[in-house]
């Protein structure tokens, strides 16, 4: 991808060969360009002129560009297209959650679109916990890159302390023990608990979970739906916790990587069931770039098939918890590691993560003979006075130095 496409209006027609063969029947302007790489995409309306826009794929590393002239209600008009086509990208790979709400569309736009993509889905409300959270992360997130542009946090990342190995922390706890290596996650609430600790320090947890033998955290960074926030990560990590640190987050945006790398995350969270196949790839490539490990997070059999067609997942997360109906069935995990995606996770050597509604001994022995060499823990171990005994409680011993 080297190429710099000169754009004189929208509506132009780009070269063949910059868009993917199943989008072909979609040419027709820059803003299919941007759907189809288009996550990699930023879409800026310069400020010399509303009329002048410029869309820089974040890809610019790759030295890629794209730039033009229109007027600027051309350009929102494109980018609620490149929305649609977002959409459909994603109903084709079978994903149900929409990214954006349909009803988007510019006033007075109603091209052909808008009929074919509003047809059975005029309601404007999101469906589910997660596409809610979805569609909230896309604003919170375009709100948060005004304040602090790619550009900026590029700088920031460069002068950042290295990253701490998460993968190989695991991999060493889990020799190190015997059982699954532990990541404990930070976590105030949570939309399906609600309040899980009152008095929430979460220095203070981050530190018991580490000397109770966690091997990683999970920091929770969504300040809406979790009552989480990116200072705890940089808390934690500026208190001395050695332990690698997880982002959790919705990430919807290449940008929110970057942003995640400067706050002092070692991984990062990419969630099957919100993002295409195309975007997976994408983030997973940024975040190593960045020196970020990635956990790939699946809840169904289809998004694990998904994922494994995915080069270079070295971390698969199995969540037992949906996120649409926050129905948690532990048996989940042993579902999705059974048959041919079991042996294609074992042939590859991947990492899996058993998560959510691991409350016991048992619950985490089942988990671990289901295959998983991981497991990621949250409310029944930040719900104790004391979350290093939460942890010796959920084992059933002491994990810290075995
Ligand atoms: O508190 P629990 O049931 O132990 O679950 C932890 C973790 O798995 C859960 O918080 C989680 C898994 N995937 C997520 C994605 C977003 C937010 C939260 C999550």
């Amino acid at each position: 991808m080297d190429a710099l496409v000169p754009v004189q209006s929208a509506g132009q027609r780009l070269p063949l060969r910059l868009l993917s063969p199943s989008l072909h029947r979609c040419i027709g302007s820059v803003s299919i360009r941007r759907s189809v790489s288009g996550f990699a995409m930023d879409t800026r309306i310069s400020s010399r002129s509303p009329s002048q826009f410029t869309i820089r794929s974040q890809q610019s590393d790759l030295k890629e560009s794209l730039g033009g002239v229109a007027s600027s209600s051309d350009v929102r008009i494109k980018e609620w297209e490149v929305d649609m086509y977002q959409n459909e990208l994603a109903i084709s790979q079978g994903i149900r959650i929409r990214r954006k709400p349909p009803s988007k569309a510019p006033l007075g736009y109603s091209g052909p679109f808008e009929l074919r993509l509003l047809n059975g889905q005029v309601a404007d409300s999101p469906s589910n916990i997660l596409e809610e959270i979805t569609w909230y992360k896309d604003h919170e997130v375009s709100r948060m890159k005004e304040l602090n542009p790619l550009e900026a946090l590029k700088k920031a990342v460069e002068n950042a302390p290295p990253t701490r190995d998460f993968v190989g922390a695991l991999r060493s706890a889990h020799q190190r023990t015997g059982f699954p290596g532990l990541i404990a996650e930070v976590k105030k609430a949570s939309p399906s608990r609600g309040i899980l600790k009152e008095n929430f320090d979460p220095v203070e947890i981050a530190q018991a979970y580490e000397r109770g033998g966690a091997a990683c955290l999970s920091v929770l960074t969504d300040q809406k739906y979790f009552k989480g926030g990116f200072e705890n990560l940089e808390a934690i990590r500026s208190a001395g916790v050695k332990c690698p640190l997880l982002c959790k987050e919705f990430v919807v945006d290449p940008w929110q990587i970057y942003y995640a790398r400067a706050k002092g995350a070692d991984a990062v969270l990419l969630i099957a069931a919100i993002l295409t196949d195309l975007e997976i790839t994408y983030l997973l490539k940024l975040s190593k770039k960045l020196g970020l490990a990635a956990l790939v997070e699946v809840h169904d059999e289809r998004e694990m098939g998904r994922v494994l067609g995915i080069e270079g997942i070295e971390l698969v997360g199995i969540n037992n918890r949906s996120l649409e109906t926050f129905k948690v069935d532990i048996s989940n995990t042993k579902k999705l590691l059974e048959g041919e995606h079991g042996r294609q996770i074992r042939e590859k050597d991947m990492i899996v993560v058993g998560e959510s509604g691991l409350f016991t001994p048992d619950d985490i022995a089942y988990v671990q003979a289901a295959g998983v060499k991981a497991v990621l823990v949250g409310e029944s171990i930040v719900k104790q006075n004391d979350p290093e005994k939460g942890i010796a409680g959920l084992f059933g011993r002491n994990i810290s130095q075995t």
